[in-house]
């Protein structure tokens, strides 16, 4: 299967409509390269954008929507088009949105854990409540947002849903570029599974973005890497990888389950 990251370059100085219509030619370029597309998190906006949440809010079915479904099918590629802010409900969502090869809605996921602490979108943003996975013709793919790569149960709990590979939007700033590559590697050598994590470049909000967006295989092995700059990033998984590194060193299969808290010792 032929993988495409799009590290698409956040520049607070190019309009949100005008990004939009730029990543749809990106992908539209993959087509004929790629069977899976993929953009990194809240692109349209910025991910530390946080004053320009509120306004820039979509309702799901808006114009990235409507922009990525028409990318999705023109270029004929499965597409994770990343996230964007999601209005519904009264409630902010950092939402990451998948479409089949005609353009249909495959899966949507509203981020889990998010970044911030007391501030930004930990703050401004609803958080997600729900595990999410999709089925690609010869793969099953989880889906996390950037911060979540550091909570190492979400990944468990979607490799306990099925998944063998996971695709990871982001917005990773440069500062904390060696947490990225590492945590990316840990979580395809813990879980068997291919990660396929996608970064914005370009600055904004005053925050260096990372690029390095990264394919790891199953056994923790890079496939390809970015530089820091706007790239797109090719790579070709196998899907029988996943099955034959489980197999081979099967410590999946070793997990001890409800561990009980530690017995206090001494006084
Ligand atoms: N957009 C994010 O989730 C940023 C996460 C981050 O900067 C970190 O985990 O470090």
């Amino acid at each position: 299967m032929r993988a495409s990251l799009i590290q698409i370059a956040v520049d607070p100085d190019e309009p949100v409509h005008t990004r939009r219509a730029r990543a749809a030619r990106l992908v539209q370029a993959e087509s004929g390269h790629a069977d899976l597309v993929v953009l990194p998190e809240l692109w349209p906006v910025g991910a530390f954008a946080a004053d320009s949440f509120a306004a820039e809010a979509e309702p799901l079915r808006g114009p990235t929507y409507e922009a990525m479904s028409a990318a999705a099918r023109d270029a004929e590629v499965w597409l994770h088009a990343g996230s964007f802010v999601e209005a519904a409900g009264g409630s902010l969502y950092n939402t990451s949105l998948v479409f089949s090869p005609d353009g249909e809605l495959a899966a949507s996921y509203r981020k889990i854990h998010r970044f911030g602490f007391d501030e930004g979108e930990a703050v401004l943003m609803a958080a997600g409540e729900d595990l999410v996975t999709f089925d690609l013709p010869h793969l099953t793919a989880g889906v996390a947002t950037c911060y979540d790569l550091r909570f190492p149960e979400l990944f468990r709990g979607l490799v306990d849903a099925g998944a063998q590979a996971f695709v990871v939007p982001a917005g990773w700033p440069a500062r904390r570029l060696a947490h990225w590559t590492l945590l990316a590697r840990a979580r395809a050598v813990e879980n068997q599974a291919y990660v396929l994590a996608c970064g914005t470049a370009g600055t904004h909000a005053g925050v260096e973005q990372a690029g390095h967006s990264t394919v790891v295989d199953p056994w923790g092995e890079v496939l390809a890497e970015a530089g820091p700059g706007e790239e797109t990033l090719r790579a070709v998984l196998d899907p029988k990888k996943v099955a034959t590194t489980r197999e081979q060193f099967p410590a999946l299969k070793d997990r001890v389950l409800g561990v009980s808290a530690p017995r206090r010792t001494g006084a």
